[in-house]
Order: structure tokens, then sequence, then C-alpha cells
């Protein structure tokens, strides 16, 4: 009885320390929040966040105001929540360049109930483990057996765009972003989805809603609170949205599990993959669970999950932006078909892996894309200790802080001129002497993209396969497009060009 009496005690006490600990966090990081520049507050409950209670095109509008007016670092607040949002490389690199501030902010814990804790979410031992198992289907062999896959869609593109040439104009976006989606789906899943079936119709459905349910509540910063959220209608919609995307992947991964056999994932030694079948990133983590019992089925699913949100969306909206400003730039289009000529000699043939690494003008021009279009335009940190920003501001151990990518890019003292649209930004003479961390499309340090090497191929195949059968004519431009503020960087309306069979 005094025993268990005395561990009862100890156990309360530990716990009263323990929260005593975090509200001390808290109260530190509030407290050295508040003293940071920034938009005042309207009152005590709302903070300064109502300016961004608008439209998805005015808060982006609106944070990119706020970003110059008290640049280099600006507070958003709102009760007893605050974050610092930051947009100088100094400060980027003091955040990105340790380990120590790796963990995501609380603004992930709502990708949770889809996503679990995988890849993108995790932190600490996790993520080191799914990291470790994953990287391999990343190893250039396997990328050159992607490319084929890449390949083989980028020809179905074509042929929908080819059927619809004749129109005044196509608007790209939901095109295009069916072709990623069927890309990570083979590469991720080994599944060719033809969105045919009822069960496929019905996940692609579901995915597009997700990321709906998702928009609205990043925009309604309370609701990222479960218990809040609960008290929504939208919140049992989503239950019955993720319940249709994990019966999906979980049919997919037992259908694959059926016929698994075992694989050796390539080493850094490897030219190629010798497998027979195609691999999937799904087989590695098969392996992985069977061979070294380091993951199970939840933790599967997390991955394959983790895949497909970011590998597809991403994607889709850069592949729209490029085509849009490849359109926009007759002197851009003709050197990338020139280029395109010298390294594939007859344009209409499928390139390869090699021939894909040799377009270095292409590179360039998906590099000064993803400059003025940062797929992911913000990411958010939970620090891990105390930092001091490049001005002096102290911003204190477990305060939420915003590295918002968009406006590194448009900094008129790293990138003159930032609404120019220049490939050759991107010349190693002129790129040299650049701050490590004044171009972060795909973030930097440990938890940088793993899908980079990936989403560049696939954005080359699929330009070259464009170009090698159509001239692009503008019709939307940067200027007519409106941006709009959402998990990933879109435009209001989509994004509309004339396609043209090339003679
Ligand atoms: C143009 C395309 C892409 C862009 C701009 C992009 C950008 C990013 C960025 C900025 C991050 C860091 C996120 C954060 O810190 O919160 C990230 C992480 C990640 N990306 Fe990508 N991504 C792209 C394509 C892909 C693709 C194709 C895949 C999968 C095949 C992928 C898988 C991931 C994963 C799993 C993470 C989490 C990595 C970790 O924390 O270890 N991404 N991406």
């Amino acid at each position: 009885m005094l025993v268990s009496t005395a561990i009862l005690i100890a156990f309360v006490i530990f716990l009263v320390a323990l929260s005593f600990k975090n509200i001390r966090e808290h109260f530190y990081s509030l407290l050295y929040i508040h003293n940071l520049p920034g938009p005042p507050a309207n009152d005590i409950l709302t903070g300064n966040l109502l300016y961004l209670y608008t439209t998805p095109d005015n808060v982006f509008k609106t944070l990119r105001e706020w970003s110059k007016l008290y640049y280099p670092v600006y507070k958003t607040t709102c009760a007893h929540l605050g974050a610092a949002n930051i947009v100088s490389p100094d400060d980027f690199e003091t955040v990105l360049s340790t380990p120590i501030h790796m963990e995501k902010s609380f603004i992930y814990d709502m990708l949770h109930d889809w996503l679990g804790t995988g890849l993108l979410t995790s932190t600490g031992l996790k993520w080191q483990i799914r990291r470790k198992i994953l990287t391999p289907a990343f190893h250039f062999s396997i990328l050159q057996q992607f490319t084929a896959i890449f390949n083989e869609e980028t020809e179905k593109l074509v042929k929908v765009f080819r059927q619809e040439c004749d129109k005044p104009y196509i608007n790209v976006t939901p095109h295009v972003t069916q072709f990623t989606l069927k890309t990570i789906a083979e590469t991720a899943m080994g599944t060719k989805l033809q969105f045919t079936s009822h069960k496929e119709i019905s996940y692609k459905k579901s995915i597009f809603e997700m990321g709906e349910l998702l928009l609205y509540r990043l925009l309604r910063t309370w609701l990222i609170y479960k218990f809040l959220y609960l008290f929504t209608s939208r919140y049992y919609i989503e239950r019955k949205v993720i319940k249709h995307l994990h019966s999906f992947t979980d049919s997919v991964i037992a259908e694959r599990e059926k016929n698994f056999k075992e694989v050796v994932p390539p080493t850094e030694n490897d030219d190629v993959y010798t497998g027979k079948k195609r691999l999937a990133m799904l087989d590695l983590l098969l392996t992985a669970k069977h061979k070294e019992g380091t993951i199970d089925d939840v933790g599967i699913r997390e991955e394959v999950d983790t895949f497909m949100f970011e590998g597809h969306d991403t994607t889709s909206v850069a592949l729209s932006f490029a085509l849009m400003q490849i359109a926009c730039h007759k002197d851009v289009q003709e050197r990338i078909v020139e280029e395109m000529g010298e390294v594939l000699g007859d344009l209409k043939k499928k390139p390869t892996c090699n021939d894909l690494q040799e377009m270095r003008y292409l590179e360039r021009a998906i590099k000064e894309v993803l400059r003025m279009y940062p797929s992911v335009h913000f990411i958010s940190r939970k620090l891990g200790e105390d930092m001091v920003t490049r001005c002096g501001h102290t911003i204190s151990k477990g305060s939420m802080v915003n590295l918002h990518i968009y406006d590194l890019h448009h900094n008129p003292e790293i990138y003159p001129d930032p609404e120019k649209f220049d490939p050759d930004r991107f010349l190693p003479e002129n790129s040299q002497t650049r701050h490590p961390f004044a171009y972060l499309p795909f973030s930097a340090g440990a938890r940088n993209c793993i899908g980079k090497k990936f989403a560049m191929l696939e954005l080359k195949t699929a330009i070259c396969g464009i170009l090698a059968n159509f001239v692009l004519e503008p019709i939307d431009s940067a200027s007519t497009i409106v941006l709009v503020a959402d998990i990933v960087l879109r435009t209001k309306e989509g994004i509309k060009v004339r396609f043209v069979p090339r003679a």
C-alpha cells in the first residue's frame, strides 16, 4: 500500500514538473515572440491573425506584404499561440543546418489522421529508420527504371493534349495532376492507375477532397486543434475520406504482399538495378518488414500515403507553372528544344535518365520556375533550442518558426529583378557566390526533400515529351494568374496554355 502510494505521488510530481516545464517553455516562447516586429494585434484574443481571415489569394498577398514590411522576421499571434516568421537566408541557415531543429511544428499535426507519423511528419529515431529504408528508392539505378514509367505516362499525357489542342487553350492543371498522380502510384506502390474502376475513381476523388479539407483547416488556425475540429461537420467528412484512402492503400499493399519477393536494395556501386520486375518503393518497405522487422503494416501504410501526398501535388503545380513560363518565353522554349535536338538527335526519341541529366539548360529553366513558384512555399519547425536571428532577436526553444521559401526566392538583394524569368541566374558563374541557403525549393539539411531527383527527372521527361509534340503559346502569364495560399502554391483558376502541334 505504502509503496503504491509513493509511486502514485512520484508520478503526480513528475506530471506536474513536466507540465510546469512545458508551461514555462510556452510562456517564454510567447514572451519572445511578442517582442518581434509585426502587424499590430487587433485584440488580446485574436492577436494579428484576423488580418489573415480572408480569401486565400488575399492571405497570400498579405503574407508577402508583411515579409517586405517587417523583413527579416515578424510575428503572427492568436490567443495563447504565436509563431516567428523568417525570410532571410542567414536565419534559414540557422534553422535548417542543424538536426537540433528538425522537429516539425504543430501545423503538421493535421496530417496525422491520414499520414500517421511517416517520413514527412515523424521525428527522432523513427524518422531516421524510415529515411534509411527509403533512401535506396531514389538511387540512380532505380531512378533509371522510374524514367521508363515517366516516359510511358508522358506519352498518355501528350495524347490527352493532342485530343484537345484544337481548342483556343487548355487548362493544364487537371491533366498534369492526373499525370503526376499516376506516376507516383506506379513508382511508390507498383500500381497502374487507369481511373476506370469505381475504386480508383473514388481514390482520386478522395485525394483531392483531402487537399481541400486540409486547406480549410489551415486557413482556420484554431481548427488545427483536434478538440475544436471535432465539433465541425468537416471532421466527420474527413474521417470518411480518410477511410476511403486507407482502404485503397491497404488493398494495394495486401495485393503486392501476396506476390512479394524480397528485394536487394541497390548500393552506391550499382550502375543498374538488376531486379527482374520493376521495383516500387513499397517493395523496399515490405523487405524491411519481412527481413529486418524495422517496420510494421501501419508503418508501411504511413509511408505509402506520405509518398502519394508529397509526390504528386508538388510536382503537378511545378509542371503547370513550367508550361506557362515556357509558353511565355519563346527564346527559352527554343533553347530547350535546341538542347533536346543536341542530346537526343531525334526529338521524338524517349529520353533516358542519362539524356535528361545532360540537359543542363532545361535544368536551369526548371530551377528558375521553382525559384519563382516554389511548390512548397513555406515550411514550419519547432525550435529544439533558443535561436538568435541575424538581426539579434531571440526566439526561444519550443517556438514555432515558419520559413517562407517564397519570400526568400523573391528577395531583390539576392535575385535582382525577382519577377523576371531568367534561367541564366543558375549558370555556375552567376550562382556560385550566392548564399548557400538562398535557393531552397526542396528545403535543406537532414530533412530535405527525399524526392528531389525524382521530381527533376519527372519534370524534365514531361517537358521533353510535350515540347517534342507541341509548340506552346501563352494564354496565362505571371501577370494574369492569381496565386493563393494553400498547402502547395496554386493559382486561383488553374493555368491556361495554347498547344500548337509541332510540324
Ligand atoms: C517539385 C517537386 C517537389 C518539391 C518542390 C518538394 C519540396 C519539398 C520540401 C520543401 C520538403 C521539406 C518539407 C518540410 O520540411 O516540411 C519536402 C519533403 C519531402 N518530400 Fe518533397 N518535393 C517535391 C517532390 C517530391 C516527390 C516527387 C516526392 C516523392 C517521390 C517527395 C517526397 C518528400 C518526402 C517524403 C518529404 C519528407 C522528407 C523528410 O522529412 O525526410 N517530394 N519536399
